[in-house]
């Protein structure tokens, strides 16, 4: 496959992988797309996303490929530039045949990032970052988009808590279920072969140091050609 490789960004709800994407994204404009699929509908707000603005503001990037959706196009929505609009049939059946890397249903309608829409962001010489949970991570196992396979974890479940309480974000509900989630998350992480490099986010310079470390020769590959187009 042309352009340069993917990146998996997994790792527990408050391990810091959108804060280390941040300081990605400000340091090297240009050079990533973004895939937010799972994550938008975790938030419930797919739309707003996919416009570039997250429900709390974390994502105040342009995705660069459309999501496929099932939903019907708002006035003033272009099909291709905000979504890419299926029938559910089409959606169902192209799911079913290992087409989607990630879905799901929000308010009834279906949402979810194809292995076409990766691949266009490769066409456009962009890293694609995909942030996504070890069920999104299997599933990309499967495909041929050959990505860098990066977990970031937080240094422990005392401090993940903390800094989930500080953020502000989670009802106590969701703050436990995530929390759950996180245990489990973090053990798989240590399972060998899974991913090409496990970040310990604890100082967050030294994090961002190791993350742009694993990337930079993709990140090279993109500026480069860049240079020469
Ligand atoms: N190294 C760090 N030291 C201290 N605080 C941090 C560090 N990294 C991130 N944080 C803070 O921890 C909180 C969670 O980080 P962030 O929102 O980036 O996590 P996330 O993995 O993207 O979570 P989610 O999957 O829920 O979106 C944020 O308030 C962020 O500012």
């Amino acid at each position: 496959m042309a352009g340069p490789r993917p990146v998996v960004l997994s790792g527990p709800s408050g391990a810091g992988k959108s804060t280390l994407l941040k300081n990605l994204l400000k340091e090297y404009e240009g050079v990533f797309g973004f895939s937010v699929s799972r994550k938008c509908a975790l938030h419930q707000s797919p739309g707003n996303c996919v416009k570039g603005v997250s429900y709390r503001n974390k994502y105040l990037i342009a995705c660069s490929h459309p999501l496929d959706t099932t939903r019907s196009p708002r006035p003033g929505e272009e099909n291709g530039k905000d979504y890419h609009y299926v029938t559910r049939e089409y959606m169902q059946a192209s799911i079913n045949k290992g087409e989607f890397i990630e879905s799901a249903v929000f308010s009834g309608n279906m949402y979810g990032t194809s292995k076409a829409s990766v691949q266009a962001v490769k066409d456009k010489n962009l890293i694609c970052i995909l942030d996504i949970d070890m069920q999104g991570v299997r599933a990309v196992k499967t495909t041929d988009l050959n990505p860098i396979y990066v977990s970031i974890q937080p240094p422990s479940m005392n401090i993940l808590e903390k800094r989930l309480r500080d953020r502000n974000t989670e009802s106590e509900e969701s703050l436990q279920k995530r929390l759950d989630a996180a245990q489990v998350d973090m053990e798989i992480s240590k399972e060998p072969g899974i991913f090409d490099i496990v970040i310990v986010n604890d100082n967050l310079d030294d994090a961002y140091g190791k993350l742009k470390d694993a990337l930079i020769e993709e990140i090279k590959k993109v500026q480069k050609n860049n240079l020469s187009s």
